[in-house]
């Protein structure tokens, strides 16, 4: 779904910010892409999308893309419904001035159910809470039927129930054969998924979780700084306790 040789990103009028990127995934994989703040987390994303463009190097994407941006950098205070939100996802199916049809309120209903807001279709999208609000931008992509879903941060502030409903669901992508990245800083998690990229103003690493996630791997990633993850690592990891990595 995506292959990526060398790539070299930048912003307009800027320096390169991330390069030495390559990396590629498949059909129905999880990819954790880790950093620290500042890393090129962000940006790798942007570029997958098509915001920004590379400056060295190539890559290839196939499939739809949805996208679940962080929701604290959404405006929050504009009045539109967690349904609206949904629908958003069908722009690009009809012309532009086509308002949705009962055909694309049916879908977008059936993706809230799907991701277990049914009864929130009518509450401000700003009202909800952050894991109704990743949900509800989940329903979005289910909209789009992505086949490459890119998650930035999506757990950031969620609580423990609300992180392990939008782990199952992020399975449950993947288990449909939809591709999944998702930056996040805790490591203990990416554990969990097929793939991990780790970047630091270029990409420091990419493999599978037990090659990537070492000690050595992970002190490049973050500069050293302190790194906790849990206990039943594999050999070469630092144990403590705590399952994320902050720097
Ligand atoms: N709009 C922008 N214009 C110019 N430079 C930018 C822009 N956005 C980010 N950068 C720069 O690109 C680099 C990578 O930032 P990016 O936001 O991709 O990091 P990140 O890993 O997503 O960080 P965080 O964990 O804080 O979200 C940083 O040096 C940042 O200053």
């Amino acid at each position: 779904m995506i292959d990526a040789r060398g790539l070299a990103i930048g912003y307009r009028g800027g320096p390169t910010v991330l390069t030495d990127v390559t990396f590629s995934v498949m059909p129905g994989e999880r990819v954790g892409v880790l950093g620290p703040n500042g890393g090129g987390k962000t940006t790798l994303m942007r570029a997958l999308l098509g915001e920004l463009e590379s400056r060295a190097g190539t890559f290839t994407i196939e499939g739809r893309q949805g996208t679940v941006p962080q929701t604290e950098r959404s405006r929050l205070d504009y009045p539109v419904s967690a349904l609206d939100v949904v629908l958003m996802g069908a722009l690009g199916r009809g012309p532009w001035w086509r308002r949705p049809g009962r055909a694309e309120r049916a879908l977008a209903q059936a993706a809230l159910e799907r991701v277990g807001l049914e009864d929130r279709a009518r509450e401000t999208f700003g009202e909800l809470s952050g894991g109704q609000r990743q949900r509800v931008l989940v329903a979005r992509a289910l909209m789009q039927d992505a086949d490459i879903v890119l998650f930035d941060e999506p757990f950031t502030g969620l609580d423990t129930p609300s992180a392990a409903r939008l782990t199952a669901l992020i399975d449950a992508l993947a288990a449909e054969g939809r591709s999944v990245l998702v930056s996040t800083h805790d490591v203990g998690q990416a554990r969990a998924w097929d793939h991990v990229l780790c970047l630091n103003g270029r990409m420091i690493e990419f493999g599978p979780p037990e090659h990537v996630l070492t000690e050595t791997v992970l002190a490049e990633t973050y500069e050293h700084a302190v790194i906790r993850i849990p206990d039943g690592w594999p050999r070469g990891v630092t144990q403590s306790a705590g399952a994320s990595a902050r720097a």
